[in-house]
């Protein structure tokens, strides 16, 4: 997912999806490819480890794999990974870009034997190509249209076994007949700092760079919880290095280069400081709806819902009312202001 945003016209150094083509080369270079190497997610990896042991002993193919969670945290590495460790291809594609029925039909009669159908952003797909994805998933058969007009018939093709592993940052987006039909359903969550800082270490041996265990820290600890954003800082912060200093990230350098890229103490950057700015000193401290919050800071409902508030409220500085947004006391401390005795809705704040 890509952030568009009109007021900003810089990127975000903490941008939570890829920045550049560069990146995604990038990142591919530093992507684990083994299960072993992943770090974190420790429920999703002890499950799938057990589910790929089992379908690999049956010769079969996994279980339909749904994938979700905010941009950055691996989801694309992790389907890699699935089809690496079941030892099949992987095809990959998106939803926007499967636009007419026959793009998926040709895709899926090319598979072979429990490959790996890999459908990224799979809540943009569009209805008419879901609905042939269902006979595909359940009874691995879709109908075609072939011929047109009054000579057009439908045939029942078969195909391999194969896995779809689907990715989203919104499961919510997903409708019910689709969602149902995936068999494992992994919800991955934010890092935190230990894991970050393994993840950063692992990045830096990879990228020859000589980083100082609390230089790893400071990047993990301002990384957003995110891997993409701690691999993007550590880039950032060794330039850095390099022209300011020795080249070796400590620190020191660290600190002073996230000061000078705007990343706060807490991993905050611009964006996440003008929506909390925004909830606290033009709404009062909320409840503020969505939509008002995106018309006061210029930027879309929707990377507010997924891009910016999912760290913000994980992180507790933000809360999801059912009458909007409210700030917490952290939000109120983070920017020097004393918070309210009682929350908006008139209950007394326990420490936050
Ligand atoms: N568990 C992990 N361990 C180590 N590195 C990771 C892990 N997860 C992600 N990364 C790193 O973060 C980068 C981004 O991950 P990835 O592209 O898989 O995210 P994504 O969830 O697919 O994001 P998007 O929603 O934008 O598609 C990868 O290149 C990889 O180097
Ligand atoms: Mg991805």
């Amino acid at each position: 997912m890509s952030i568009q945003t009109d007021s900003f016209t810089e990127q975000r150094i903490i941008d939570a999806a890829p920045t550049s083509p560069n990146e995604e080369a990038i990142e591919r270079a530093l992507r684990p490819k083994l299960l072993d190497e992943y770090v974190g997610q420790s429920k999703i990896r002890d499950q799938l480890e057990i589910f790929i042991a089992a379908a690999r002993n049956r010769k079969e193919a996994l279980d339909h794999t749904l994938l979700f969670g905010p941009p950055g945290l691996g989801k694309t590495t992790l389907a890699n990974i699935i089809a690496r460790e079941m030892g099949v291809n992987l095809r990959q594609t998106s939803g926007p870009v499967l636009e007419r029925p026959g793009d998926l039909a040709a895709i899926l009669t090319n598979l072979e034997a429990n490959d790996v159908l890999f459908i990224d952003e799979i809540h943009r797909l569009s209805p008419v190509v879901e609905e042939i994805l269902y006979p595909a998933l359940e009874d691995y058969q879709i109908d075609i249209m072939i011929g047109e007009g009054p000579a057009a018939r439908s045939v029942k093709l078969d195909l391999q076994p194969f896995t779809l592993v689907g990715a989203t940052t919104r499961a919510g987006m997903l409708t019910n007949p689709l969602r149902d039909r995936f068999g494992i359903v992994a919800r991955l969550e934010f890092y935190n700092t230990e894991e970050l800082t393994k993840i950063v270490t692992r990045s830096a041996a990879l990228l020859k760079a000589n980083i100082h265990p609390d230089g790893a820290v400071e990047i993990a600890r301002r990384a957003r919880g995110t891997p993409r954003i701690a691999n993007r800082l550590l880039r950032r912060v060794r330039d850095y290095a390099e022209v300011k200093s020795n080249g070796d990230i400590t620190k020191a350098t660290a600190d002073a280069a996230l000061v000078m890229l705007d990343v706060d103490t807490v991993g905050f950057d611009v964006m996440d400081r003008k929506l909390l700015e925004a909830v606290l000193f033009k709404f009062g401290g909320g409840p503020v709806g969505v939509g008002n919050l995106a018309a006061a800071i210029g930027e879309a409902a929707d990377t507010i819902e997924d891009v910016l508030e999912p760290y913000l409220i994980q992180q507790g500085f933000l809360q999801r009312t059912p009458r909007g947004r409210v700030a917490t006391p952290a939000a109120y401390r983070h920017f020097g202001v004393t918070p309210p005795r009682t929350s908006p809705n008139g209950e007394l704040w326990t420490d936050l």
